[in-house]
């Protein structure tokens, strides 16, 4: 076959927030498989910051944070991929790291739905990124009526499961994740690891992706969404393995508070969570680490619970490194570019910090006011 007649692999990566999709994204962007790999980040937050984490390489990385890939900004994914396979010569995969609040359907989706798409690309494998100490709190989630429950599609549309932080949990509760999982999804293979260090065999180049699978989970998947949105009712989505609905297409992802009479369901009625949303901090300047360690760390220790995630870029003063900071719950981790974390400020660069709240119950004036309490003002 002709070079340009070759499909080009993607690889889609999935995973609830902060459970290791860009570290996942990096580890295969550092490895050692001499493959070009075009990646798309796609965000849930107010403020983009993904994009400064992932890797400088030279690979070519595009940002998308106006929405969630997996409703509004699905039209801005299909005209990103069309624009990349243009130049499909200097390239030999895509990767798409969807939002940690994605459902993960629409995204399969487009690949076969958008005849172009279609044509010239091959969905290889939909990876899922379990966070093995977080994600049963998610998978738990009751959501109100019509809401999905993004952590159980996440699961239950995965070609592979990465059961990531594993340091982090004993054997027993490892097990107990393992058998949760499987309950959802027990098709997909499960890879343990740590730090998303995976053999990258186990990961790229899989074609692993199964449309039987799919469309056994949901027979409607590939139709028209239109019509879906007029028909059907929307308890579909927050359905998990305790469902014994015979009337359930998809039974599998349906959980404990499913009381459905038997409609149809459509992985298209999808609607998120209200009540999990993002507060963005951006301000020009430095932060006071003391200030700023001691304010984070009480943050998510108190609101842990509620704060899915957290993290950030930030000049500190008095250091010419820029500094991340990342949380997940209550677990919080600083890293600077001395550290490989991103490259220091340049001489001529301004000066900011970037900050993303996401989770329930989140009150913007007292996070902007505690932050700018943290800002050193000379
Ligand atoms: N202890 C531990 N921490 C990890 C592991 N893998 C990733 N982390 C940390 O978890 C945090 C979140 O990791 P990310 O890769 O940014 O997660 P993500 O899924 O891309 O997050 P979102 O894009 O916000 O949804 C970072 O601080 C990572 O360093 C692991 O195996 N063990």
């Amino acid at each position: 076959m002709a070079e340009e007649d070759k499909k080009v692999p993607v690889t889609v990566v999935t995973g609830f927030l902060g459970a290791g999709k860009t570290t996942l994204v990096n580890h295969i962007l550092k490895g050692n498989h001499g493959k070009r790999i075009a990646v798309i980040e796609n965000e849930f937050g107010e403020v983009g910051i993904d994009d400064a984490l992932v890797m400088e390489t030279k690979e070519e990385i595009y940002e998308m944070n106006n929405g969630c890939v997996c409703c509004t900004v699905r039209g801005d994914l299909i005209r990103i991929l069309n624009k990349l396979l243009k130049r499909k010569s200097k390239f030999d995969a895509i990767m798409i790291e969807t939002t940690g609040l994605a459902n993960p359907a629409p995204v399969i989706q487009t690949f076969f739905v958008d005849d172009d798409l279609k044509e010239s690309c091959q969905l290889d494998a939909v990876l899922c990124l379990v966070d093995a100490k977080h994600i049963t709190q998610h998978l738990d989630e009751v959501k109100p009526e019509g809401v999905v429950n993004e952590a159980v599609q996440q699961v239950a549309f995965a070609d592979r499961l990465l059961l990531n932080k594993t340091d982090l949990v004993t054997d027993a509760q490892k097990a107990t994740v393992i058998k949760r999982l499987q309950a959802i999804n027990r098709g997909a293979e499960l890879v343990e690891c740590t730090n998303a260090e995976v053999d990258l065999a186990r990961v790229l180049g899989i074609q692993s992706f199964s449309m039987d699978r799919m469309l056994e989970m949901d027979p409607d998947f590939l139709e028209d969404d239109s019509h879906h949105h007029k028909e059907h009712h929307h308890h579909d989505h927050h359905c998990d393995s305790t469902c014994t609905n015979e009337h359930h297409h998809h039974d599998h992802v349906c959980d404990t508070t499913c009381s459905h009479e038997g409609d149809h369901h459509s992985h298209l009625d999808h609607k998120h969570d209200s009540s999990v949303t993002s507060v963005g901090i951006v301000a020009d300047g430095s932060a006071d680490m003391r200030k700023l360690n001691a304010w984070l760390s009480g943050l998510l220790q108190e609101r842990g619970p509620d704060l899915f995630r957290s993290k950030g870029i930030l000049a500190i003063h008095g250091s010419d490194d820029k500094h991340v900071f990342q949380g997940v719950h209550m677990l919080l981790q600083f890293s600077s570019s001395s550290e490989g974390a991103g490259r220091p400020w340049q001489p001529d660069e301004k000066r900011y910090c970037k900050l993303v709240f996401i989770g329930k119950n989140l009150d913007r004036k007292e996070l902007t006011d505690a932050f700018n309490a943290c800002l050193v003002t000379n």
